[in-house]
C-alpha cells in the first residue's frame, strides 16, 4: 500500500527499495525506517480523512439544526473574585478554577455561571459545561480535583469566531444596544455563514491530504531572494532574478517527468481547470519566454504558470525529482510589494503544505512578513524558514540571535525545531560550483521536512485547523446543551404551573355554569316573588282605603266637607293611584338590590373560578339605571331601550296611574259603590250581572235606581247611605201592604230619613277611600292601555293580556296586573344579570383557552428543548470522539 505513495515508477528507472532509500539519501540500513513512515503517514491520513469527514458531518448537521432550533452564539468570560457568589449552603472557601460566566451574542446582559468540565474519556478530553446551579458541592469539589491534573479545555473560539466587537471591554450599555441590533436569527446566519467557509476550507483541506504530491510555496518579502532561492535548489538560473522586484506572477515548478518529460512553461487560461493533458486549459510557451511573462503584469492579474523542468541530478539530490512524491515549488510575487499581491499570496497559503519563507538577513522580518506568519502560523505550526544573503552580514551571531527572538515570537513550535527548520544561507552563492555546506544542509531539512516528515509538513496543518474547528463544535455545543437546559427547565416549570390551572378549570367550568345558572334563576325568581308580594299587598291596602305603600310625600286629603265631596273623591283617587305608583316603584327598588346582590355574588364567583393573572369585569353596576328611559341619538325618548319596561304609557315610570285621566275620572259610584252593596244582598249571577255591567259602563235598572237615589238625596240636601236606602225602599214596600203599617208609615219613615242623613254625614268621608281603593283594585284588570315594551318593541302579547286579560280568566285582571309586572321585574333583573354572567363566562372561557394555548406552547417548548440538549450532548460526546482521531492523524 505505501508504495502507491511514492512517486510513479515510470519516472523512476531504480528499483523500490533502491530507491527509497537511494532518493531519500539514507543508508540502505535505513531502508526499513522509511517504510515505516510511509506506513505511518498513510495511516494517519487515513484516520484524518475520517476526522475530515467526521467534521463535515457534523458540521452539516449543526447548519440543519441551526434552521430547527436557533442555534446561540456563546461567550465565556472569567470572573472576577468579588462577584462571585457561592451558591447556598457551599462551604467552598475558593472559587472554582473552571468556573466561567456564559454569555451570548445576541443577550449580553444575562449571564450564566458555569462550571467546564472534562470528564476523561479514552485518556482525552472533551468540553462539557454544566450550569452551576445544576451542580451538587461534592461535584464541584471533583472537578476541581480532577482539573489540577489537566489542561483547561479550549473555551474560546478559534476557527468559527464571529467578529461581533464582544468582550469584556463592553459596558453594558454597549451590550443593551448591541441586542437590538443583533437578533439570535441574524447571529444563527452569521454563525451559518462562518460554518458554510469552514466547509469549503475542509473540502480543500480534505483534497490536500488526499493528494500525493506536495506543494510548496516559496514566498517572502520583496527581493528577498526568492527566485534566487528557487534556483539554487533547482541548480539552475530558471527564474528571472532581478535587483528590483520582478516576480509578478505565480510559477509553479513541477518536474519535467510530469509533462512528458518535456520542458516548457505552461501559462494557465482563467475559469478553466487546469490538465497538463488538454491544450485547451493553457498556453504552451518556452523557458527562454519565462522572464517575459513573469515581469511586470497588471497589479489586478496575477498569471500562474506551470514550470516543467527536468533536474539532471540524481534523485538522492533532487527536490523535484526525488522518487517519493510528486514536489511543486511555489515561486510566489513578494509580500509587501502591494495589496493585491499580497493578498493572493496569502489566499494561496491556504492550499500548499509546507510555507518556504525567504526572509533578508539584511531586513529581518518586516511587518507584511510578520502579519503573513502570524496568520500562516494558525494552520501550519511548522514554518520552513530561510534567512537569505547571509554572506555579506558582518555580525552573524547577532544577525541570528535577533532573526531567532522574532520567529520565537510568532510560530513557538518552529523555534522549537530551529535547527532543522531555520537555515541562514546565501542562495546566490549556492548557484556558484564552490562547495555550500549551509545550503545542502537547507535542502536536507526541506527534503525530509517535505518527503520523510510529510506528517509533519503535509497532515499536520490539517490537524491544527480540524482540532480548533472541533474544540469550537465542543464549545458550541456545550453552551448550547446548557441553553437547551435552561430551557427544558423553564418549560417544564411552566407547564408544572399552567397544566394544573388548566385541569382545575376544565373541572369546575361545569359547576361555574350551574352556579352562574342558578344564581340568576334565583335572583329573578326573588325578583319576581317581591315584586308579588309588594303589589298584592298594595291592593290589598288599597281596597281598604289606605295608601299602597307608606310614603313620606304621600298621604290622604282632608275631607273638605260634603259641599266638596266630588273633588274629595277626585283627590282621594289620585293618591291612591300615586300610591300604587309608589307600589310599584317600591318593588322595582327592591328588583335593584336583588340584582345589585345578585351582581355582587357573580364577581364573587369570578374571584373564585377566574385563575390568578385574569383581568376582573372592572364595569360598575348602577342599580339607577335598571328601568330607566333612555334618550334615542335622535333625543326622542324610547319607551324602553335596553329591555327598559314602561308602565303607565308615555308619562314614563312613577307617573303612570295618577298621570292617566281615564283613571282619574270621578263617578257616584265612587261615592257609593252600588253594586258592591247589592252584591251583598242578591244572588251571585246578579252579582256577576252588576258587575258585567260596570266593566261594560252601561248600567242596570237597579244601578239607575240607586244613581236615581243617590241624585234624589243630594238634590234634597243630605246624602243618604245605599245600604239604608235600600233598606227603608224595601221596608216602605212592605209596611204598605197591612193597614196597621200604614199608620206607622209617617213617623217611621221621617225617623229613617233622619237617620239616614246622619248616617251619611259621618259615615261617608270614611268609606269613599275605601269604595275609591275598591274601585281602582277592580279597574286594574280594565286598564287602556298600558304600554308594554321591551327592546325588541311593544310586545303584542302583553299588551293584550294586560289591557283586558284575553288570556286569563276573563275577571281575573288583578292577576294579570301582578303577573305582567312580575315578569317586567323579573326580566328587567335578567337582563342585568346576563350580561354580567355572560362577561364571566367569556372571560373563563377566554383564559381556559389562553392556557390551554400557553401549555401547548409549554409542551412544544420542552419536547423542543429536550430534543436540543439530547442533541447538543450527543454532538458534544461525537465532537470529541472526532478530535481524538484528529489528533491521533497528527503524530509525526
Ligand atoms: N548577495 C546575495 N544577493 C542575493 C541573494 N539572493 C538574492 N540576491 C540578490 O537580490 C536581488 C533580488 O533577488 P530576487 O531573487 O530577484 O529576489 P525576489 O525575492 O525573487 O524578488 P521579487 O520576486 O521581485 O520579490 C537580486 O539582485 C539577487 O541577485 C543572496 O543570497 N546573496
Amino acid at each position: 500500500m505505501a508504495q502507491s505513495y511514492f512517486k510513479a515508477r515510470v519516472a523512476s528507472p531504480v528499483n523500490d527499495s533502491f530507491a527509497d532509500t537511494a532518493f531519500l539519501g539514507l543508508g540502505a540500513e535505513k531502508q526499513l525506517k522509511v517504510e515505516d513512515v510511509q506506513e505511518a503517514y498513510i495511516e494517519q491520513k487515513e484516520k484524518l480523512v475520517a476526522a475530515l469527514d467526521g467534521t463535515k458531518t457534523i458540521l452539516n448537521e449543526i447548519r440543519s439544526f441551526n434552521r430547527e432550533w436557533v442555534v446561540r452564539y456563546p461567550t465565556l468570560r472569567e470572573q472576577s473574585q468579588e462577584n462571585v457568589e457561592e451558591p447556598a449552603g457551599s462551604s467552598a472557601t475558593k472559587r472554582h478554577p473552571l468556573r466561567r460566566s456564559l454569555t451570548f451574542a445576541d443577550n449580553p446582559a444575562s449571564e450564566t455561571e458555569v462550571v467546564l468540565s472534562s470528564p476523561i474519556r479514552r485518556g482525552r478530553r472533551s468540553m462539557t459545561m454544566t450550569c452551576l446551579s445544576d451542580m451538587k458541592e461534592e461535584q464541584l469539589n471533583a472537578e476541581e480535583a480532577d482539573d489540577s491534573e489537566s489542561l483547561l479545555p479550549t473555551s474560546e473560539f478559534q476557527v468559527l469566531r464571529l467578529d461581533l466587537k464582544l468582550g469584556s471591554h463592553s459596558s453594558a450599555n454597549d451590550s443593551a444596544s448591541l441586542v437590538s441590533q443583533l437578533e439570535k436569527n441574524s447571529i444563527a446566519n452569521l454563525l451559518d455563514e462562518r460554518i458554510t467557509s469552514s466547509l469549503s476550507h475542509l473540502d480543500k483541506l480534505r483534497l490536500r491530504v488526499e493528494d500525493t504530491s506536495s506543494k510548496v510555496l516559496v514566498t517572502g518579502d520583496l527581493n528577498s531572494g526568492k527566485s534566487t532561492f528557487v534556483n539554487a535548489l533547482l541548480r539552475r538560473e530558471v527564474m528571472p532574478v532581478d535587483q528590483q522586484p520582478c516576480t509578478t506572477a505565480f510559477c509553479e515548478v513541477h518536474d519535467a517527468a510530469e509533462n512528458g518529460g518535456t520542458e516548457e512553461v505552461h501559462v494557465l487560461k482563467e475559469g478553466v481547470t487546469y490538465d497538463v493533458r488538454d491544450e485547451a486549459t493553457f498556453t504552451r510557451r518556452t523557458l527562454s519566454d519565462l522572464e517575459e511573462i513573469v515581469v511586470d503584469n497588471e497589479e489586478d492579474h496575477l498569471p500562474k504558470l506551470k514550470v516543467y523542468l527536468a533536474d539532471t541530478r540524481a534523485p538522492s539530490e533532487s527536490l523535484l525529482n526525488n522518487g517519493v512524491v510528486d514536489i511543486s515549488l511555489i515561486d510566489a510575487p513578494g509580500l509587501n510589494r502591494d495589496n493585491t499581491h499580497t493578498t493572493s499570496v496569502f489566499s494561496r497559503q491556504e492550499e500548499i503544505d509546507v510555507v518556504v519563507f525567504v526572509v533578508s538577513s539584511e531586513n529581518h522580518f518586516t511587518l507584511s512578513a510578520k502579519e503573513f506568519l502570524l496568520n500562516a502560523s494558525k494552520e501550519k505550526a511548522y514554518i520552513f524558514i530561510v534567512v537569505n544573503k547571509f554572506n555579506q552580514i558582518k555580525n552573524k551571531e547577532r544577525c541570528r540571535r535577533l532573526v531567532m527572538e522574532q520567529v520565537k515570537e510568532f510560530s513557538p513550535q518552529t523555534y522549537e525545531d530551529a535547527e532543522d527548520l531555520v537555515h541562514f544561507v546565501d542562495s546566490a552563492a549556492a548557484l556558484q560550483p564552490c562547495a555550500n555546506p549551509a545550503f545542502d544542509d537547507l535542502e536536507s531539512s526541506l527534503r525530509s521536512f517535505v518527503l520523510v516528515k510529510r506528517s509533519k509538513s503535509k497532515l499536520q496543518p490539517v490537524s491544527t485547523y480540524l482540532v480548533k474547528v472541533l474544540s469550537d463544535i465542543e464549545f458550541l455545543a456545550a453552551a448550547n446543551a446548557v441553553v437547551a437546559t435552561t430551557e427544558l427547565h423553564n418549560a417544564t416549570e411552566e407547564l408544572s404551573q399552567v397544566k394544573p390551572v388548566v385541569e382545575k378549570m376544565k373541572t369546575e367550568s361545569d359547576s361555574l355554569n350551574t352556579d352562574l345558572t342558578n344564581e340568576e334563576d334565583d335572583r329573578v325568581s326573588a325578583a319576581q316573588s317581591d315584586t308579588r308580594k309588594i303589589l298584592s299587598s298594595a291592593l290589598d291596602r288599597l281596597s281598604k282605603g289606605l295608601l299602597s305603600v307608606e310614603h313620606p310625600s304621600l298621604s290622604m286629603p282632608e275631607y273638605p266637607g260634603i259641599m266638596s265631596i266630588f273633588d274629595y273623591a277626585r283627590e282621594v283617587r289620585r293618591v291612591l293611584l300615586a300610591s300604587l305608583d309608589d307600589a310599584i316603584k317600591l318593588a322595582e327598588d327592591t328588583a335593584r338590590t336583588t340584582t345589585s346582590d345578585g351582581v355582587n355574588h357573580i364577581k364573587e364567583l369570578g374571584d373564585k373560578y377566574l385563575p390568578a393573572g385574569v383581568e376582573r369585569n372592572k364595569r360598575v353596576f348602577i342599580p339607577e339605571a335598571m328601568f330607566c328611559l333612555r334618550r334615542t341619538a335622535k333625543g326622542r325618548r324610547r319607551s324602553s331601550v335596553g329591555g327598559a319596561i314602561v308602565a303607565g304609557g308615555s308619562h314614563g315610570l312613577g307617573i303612570g296611574f295618577a298621570q292617566r285621566p281615564e283613571l282619574l275620572e270621578t263617578t257616584f259610584l265612587d261615592l257609593f259603590d252600588f253594586p258592591y252593596h247589592l252584591w251583598s244582598h242578591f244572588e251571585s249571577d246578579e252579582k256577576a250581572k252588576a258587575k258585567e255591567e260596570e266593566e261594560s259602563g252601561m248600567p242596570s235598572a237597579l244601578s239607575l235606581t240607586g244613581l236615581g237615589l243617590s241624585a234624589m238625596t243630594m238634590l234634597g240636601g243630605q246624602l243618604v247611605g245605599l245600604r239604608g236606602m235600600i233598606e227603608c225602599v224595601v221596608r216602605v214596600t212592605q209596611l204598605l201592604e197591612s193597614e196597621t203599617a200604614k199608620k206607622w208609615a209617617a213617623p217611621v219613615l221621617g225617623a229613617l230619613t233622619i237617620g239616614l242623613a246622619g248616617y251619611v254625614v259621618v259615615e261617608l268621608p270614611n268609606t269613599i277611600p275605601r269604595t275609591v281603593g275598591r274601585r281602582i283594585r277592580a279597574e286594574i284588570g280594565n286598564l287602556q292601555p298600558v304600554m308594554i315594551v321591551s327592546s325588541g318593541g311593544p310586545r303584542k302579547k302583553d299588551y293584550k293580556r294586560y289591557a283586558n286579560g284575553e288570556d286569563e280568566e276573563k275577571g281575573n285582571g288583578e292577576e294579570t296586573f301582578l303577573n305582567v309586572h312580575a315578569e317586567r321585574i323579573g326580566q328587567e333583573t335578567r337582563k342585568v344579570l346576563r350580561l354580567i354572567v355572560w362577561d364571566l363566562k367569556s372571560r373563563f372561557d377566554k383564559a381556559l383557552d389562553e392556557r390551554k394555548s400557553e401549555v401547548r406552547g409549554a409542551e412544544e417548548e420542552e419536547k423542543k428543548a429536550r430534543k436540543a440538549k439530547e442533541w447538543f450532548e450527543e454532538v458534544g460526546k461525537r465532537t470529541g470522539d472526532v478530535r481524538e482521531t484528529a489528533m491521533l492523524g497528527s503524530v509525526a
